[in-house]
């Protein structure tokens, strides 16, 4: 006989709340290879306090609206920045090195549209973060980040730069 509870809105475990926002994860960090190519040769600094102050802030006041942990939400959120910055410093590293591969005055995305994609994930990652609360304080968190993470590397197809700066973003997701 059919179940009482259709499958579709059976209970979800930790693992199917956990492997939305590592790969949110994934898609923030695809963002940083534009916001480095926007800021080459600008003089723009990769490290942005004010900007980040701006998202930081951001992500606590949406965290409150939805009734979840502002406090884990700018963790993680810091972690996120922190992994952008990652790969923005080693292109940049890179294009010092090879100006052959540094992008062009004409191929330079615009910051404040590059932005706007990241605004937009902003506020996925934050629904995935008020989504997860149980399954961040599960003891079996590390574990389940470690192998979404794995899924999302190979989905994904990182590259060795993106998949360590992947791993930067992800030690704060678990609670404690
Ligand atoms: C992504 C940027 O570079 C850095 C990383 C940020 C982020 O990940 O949100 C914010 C500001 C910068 O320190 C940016 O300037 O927008």
């Amino acid at each position: 006989a059919p179940s009482q509870r259709p499958a579709a809105v059976a209970p979800e475990g930790p693992y199917a709340r956990l492997r939305p926002l590592v790969d949110l994860a994934a898609q923030r960090l695809a963002t940083a290879d534009l916001v480095a190519a926007a800021k080459y040769g600008t003089g723009s600094p990769i490290d942005d306090p004010a900007r980040e102050k701006q998202v930081l802030d951001d992500v606590a006041r949406q965290a409150r609206d939805l009734g979840a942990d502002p406090e884990a939400t700018v963790r993680i959120f810091r972690d996120q920045i922190e992994a952008n910055k990652v790969v923005q410093r080693e292109l940049h590293r890179r294009w010092d090195v090879d100006p052959s591969q540094a992008p062009g005055p004409g191929e330079r995305p615009d910051l404040a549209e590059v932005r706007k994609e990241i605004n937009r994930v902003n506020g996925e990652l934050v629904r995935g973060i008020a989504d997860s609360g149980s399954a961040r304080s599960a003891s079996s968190c590390r574990g389940l980040v470690t192998v979404a993470g794995v899924r999302a590397r190979h989905e994904r197809h990182l590259d060795l730069l993106h998949s360590v700066a992947l791993g930067r973003a992800l030690p704060s997701v678990c609670a404690g």
